[in-house]
């Protein structure tokens, strides 16, 4: 209490802009207090600060969204997002359908000294002395009377015609009848005025009395007219408003100086605009349709995400420019920096959980798709792309749900382009390269290794677990704890899913300097047919990490922090957890024990690692910090480790990959082929990651549009028809392997 009332004594201190000050709502009965996140509905005059907007609560205010305001559509998306029910007093009406919270008449008075006043400013500044100079803003006055005198002064001096010559006639329209109009037509009723109807404007501002002003008021009759005859229907106009266009420049706004405008109710709810509101979609997709179709002539690229391996696809692309790109993801600020760095590229905001007609009318409106979301998203866009008949691509594995779609994609004439970045992507074009030269050498494959990771360079890996986030730092904690099966020395060895291929990661020695570790990824055997090796001795493709990875992240595992349950506790309507309270829970403790009891616990339950708990600590899963919201723990898991295991400015990652192919000569010798790419990133720009995975997939995206490549249906990099002209222009931007031979008998 004491604490609550010390902060309401600072804030009335500083609230002496306010009209009425905190002790007159004190006096009222009111609590005063700094946090209001425990109020279920926060009302308002104008839009709260978009970083104080409360997930799940109801607020009231005057958004100004209604019209697809485009200033204010980020805060819109915003309350989706954050699924806020938001009321909008403009459209809160009662039962006759008047509204009920409008500003008032004194709006219009206010607001009609201050336009008097610009006006007297604006002139002045063209050069003109009129006699709106001496009218102040309507704060400057005691009272209204005083006000109104300063505006009888000037329409006094008006009559003397003290106008000058050069501005003509001065008219004014007032739009709309309401309050707001009403006001400030009082105060226009105090300078020597006449009101004359629409069509009579032309002639008053051409030759009218300079000793007066003149004044209209204009209904949506005065200037609506159907497209299709020129009448004006009102109850069509409010349910098919597209059928109409308005003459107002034409007839109204051409004849005035100035402009006076007066200016259910629920907008958003749970995430989505209430069906009343839905047509503000609407009218945003049809801007934005105009402004992708504005340029005639270009080619037109989708690229769904601008997360970490975007930007190269952007570049690449746009350096013609005849090619223009839309970049569309949810969040809309990420893809307005990434479009403001190229030309003819346009940035939008799109969910496509809950925008699946957005969705369709963007790729409509393209040649081809490229989809960077994450890869679980992929076969939805792959059925818009297949009812729309339009290319797409992608750079990630051709998943289950991918390859249904086989049949509809080749039906619908459209290229699917998969595993089109690096790891699947660049292995898979390597790999296909020598395998066909050797059989067309005459050669038979034998065994087949493929390593590859994405890690800091080793000047960055400063932190337990020697690793930052390169790419979706979701995916890499997923795939710790995925099964995997791989062919070694002939015997098939299946990991099972949870963690277990932590286990089985073996020190990795081909480039000696770097400490490298590696466990196996994801089914390995199935590449055996795809890539025409009949009978391998070993098959196997797998992950790269610095040593010790795998162990701090086993200790995660054991700990059931990559969960991809749901979890409720971690809601966004739930109350804050800490870390601690999480693993509490996770291993069954009272949230309520010691901090030396819950350490002794979690420490049991890691197998007695020093290391694991030395990275627990410095990741600060122990501690008190707050879990953040999130559907699932390994959500959680990811958004927190984002924050702290990622590149610092001027920090750089690197990309290894090392193909040994084992090749059987017609002689009995044993070749095997190192082929080992080792790219870093611009500590200043692209990253090594998004170079490997955002040029192959925009080669790709250039090679359909361009004809090159018109393989229908699902299409992978292991034909040479692809990976030839890829891999040559993958040279081209620097990504450049070297192989070397050993032989063995
Ligand atoms: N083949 C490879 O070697 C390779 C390497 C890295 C990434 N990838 C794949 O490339 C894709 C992009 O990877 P990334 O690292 O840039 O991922 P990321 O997580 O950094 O970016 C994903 C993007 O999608 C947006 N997004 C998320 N949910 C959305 C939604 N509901 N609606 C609209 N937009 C949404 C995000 O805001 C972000 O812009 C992923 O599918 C990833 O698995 C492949
Ligand atoms: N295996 C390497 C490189 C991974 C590149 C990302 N590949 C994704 C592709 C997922 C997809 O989009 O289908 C993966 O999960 O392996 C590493 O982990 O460092």
């Amino acid at each position: 209490k004491r604490r609550r009332r010390r902060t309401s004594q600072r804030r009335l201190s500083s609230s002496n802009q306010d009209c009425f000050c905190f002790q007159y709502y004190e006096k009222a009965g009111a609590v005063i207090q700094e946090d209001i996140s425990e109020a279920s509905l926060i009302i308002g005059v104008k839009r709260p600060p978009e970083e104080k907007v409360y997930p799940h609560k109801t607020y009231a205010f005057f958004s100004h969204t209604i019209k697809a305001q485009e200033a204010n559509m980020g805060l819109l998306d915003d309350l989706l997002k954050k699924k806020i029910r938001l009321i909008d007093y403009e459209k809160m009406v009662d039962a006759n359908g008047y509204r009920i919270v409008a500003f008032g008449q004194w709006a219009g008075v206010a607001g009609m000294i201050n336009i008097l006043h610009g006006l007297g400013l604006r002139f002045l500044a063209l050069g003109h002395h009129t006699p709106f100079m001496h009218i102040g803003m309507a704060h400057n006055y005691r009272n209204v009377s005083q006000a109104v005198q300063a505006v009888r002064d000037c329409g006094y001096e008006i009559s003397l015609g003290l106008m000058p010559k050069s501005i003509g006639p001065l008219t004014f329209v007032f739009t709309g009848t309401g309050n707001v109009s009403k006001g400030a037509q009082d105060i226009f009723n105090e300078l020597p005025c006449e009101y004359v109807e629409p069509h009579e404007l032309k002639e008053v501002s051409e030759s009218g009395d300079m000793t007066k002003v003149y004044g209209t008021v204009i209904s949506r009759h005065h200037h609506l007219i159907r497209k299709s005859d020129r009448l004006y229907d009102p109850l069509e106009y409010e349910i098919h408003p597209e059928l109409y266009t308005s003459h107002f420049r034409e007839t109204v706004s051409k004849y005035t100086r100035q402009l006076i405008g007066s200016p259910s109710a629920v907008i958003t709810s749970n995430g989505k605009l209430t069906p009343k509101f839905e047509y503000i979609q609407k009218l945003r997709e049809r801007r934005e349709s105009e402004q992708i179709l504005k340029k005639g002539g270009m080619k037109r690229v989708l690229l769904l995400g601008s997360g970490y391996v975007s930007g190269p696809v952007i570049e690449y692309l746009t350096r013609d420019a005849g090619t223009q790109v839309t970049v569309a993801s949810n969040l809309l600020n990420q893809a307005e920096d990434m479009a403001a760095k190229y030309p003819n590229t346009i940035a939008v905001m799109l969910d496509i959980t809950r925008q699946e007609g957005h969705l369709e009318s963007l790729i409509k409106d393209h040649d081809i798709v490229i989809s960077m979301l994450p890869y679980t998203f992929h076969p939805q866009v792959a059925k818009q792309c297949i009812k729309m008949k339009v290319n797409m691509v992608t750079a990630s594995y051709l998943s289950p749900a991918m390859k249904e779609l086989q049949k509809s994609a080749e039906d619908a004439g459209i290229t699917i382009v998969n595993e089109m970045g690096l790891d699947p992507g660049i292995d898979h074009m390597l790999a296909m390269e020598c395998i066909d030269q050797a059989k067309a050498d005459g050669c038979t494959v034998e065994s087949y290794s493929s390593f590859c990771g994405g890690l800091p360079a080793p000047e960055c890996s400063d932190n337990p677990l020697r690793y930052k986030f390169s790419w979706s730092p979701y995916g890499v904690l997923l795939n710790t704890i995925s099964p995997a099966i791989y062919l070694k020395d002939n015997q098939v060895i299946s990991v099972p899913p949870g963690g277990a291929l932590l286990d089985v990661t073996k020190p990795m020695d081909f480039i000696p300097g770097f400490n490298l570790e590696g466990f196996p990824n994801r089914d390995s055997t199935k590449y055996a047919e795809p890539y025409g090796i009949e009978s391998p001795r070993t098959l196997i493709r797998g992950t790269l990490r610095f040593r010790g990875f795998s162990s701090a992240m086993s200790g995660f595992v054991k700990l059931g922090l990559i969960n991809t349950e749901p979890c409720p506790l971690l809601g966004h309507t739930a109350s804050p957890v800490s870390w601690k309270e999480l693993l509490c829970k996770q291993i069954g403790l009272s949230t309520s024990v010691s901090s030396s009891v819950f350490e002794d616990a979690i420490y049991e339950r890691i197998g007695r690692d020093d290391f694991r708990m030395q990275s627990l600590r410095w990741l600060g899963l122990l501690s008190e910090e707050p879990v953040p919201h999130a559907e699932t723990i390994l959500a959680a898991v990811a958004k927190h480790l984002e924050a702290k295991l990622s590149f610092a400015k001027g920090e750089r990652d690197m990309v290894i990959m090392r193909n040994d192919v084992g090749i059987r000569h017609p002689t009995g010798e044993l070749e095997t082929k190192h082929i080992s790419l080792v790219v870093y990133g611009d500590p200043n720009g692209y990253s090594a990651m998004a170079k490997t995975v955002g040029y192959p997939a925009a080669i790709a995206v250039r090679m359909v549009l361009n004809g090159e490549l018109t393989t229908k249906g699902l299409v992978v990099p292991m034909t040479k028809n692809i990976y030839s002209p890829v891999l040559k222009r993958l040279q081209e931007e620097g990504l450049q392997c070297i192989t070397k031979s050993t032989i063995s008998e």
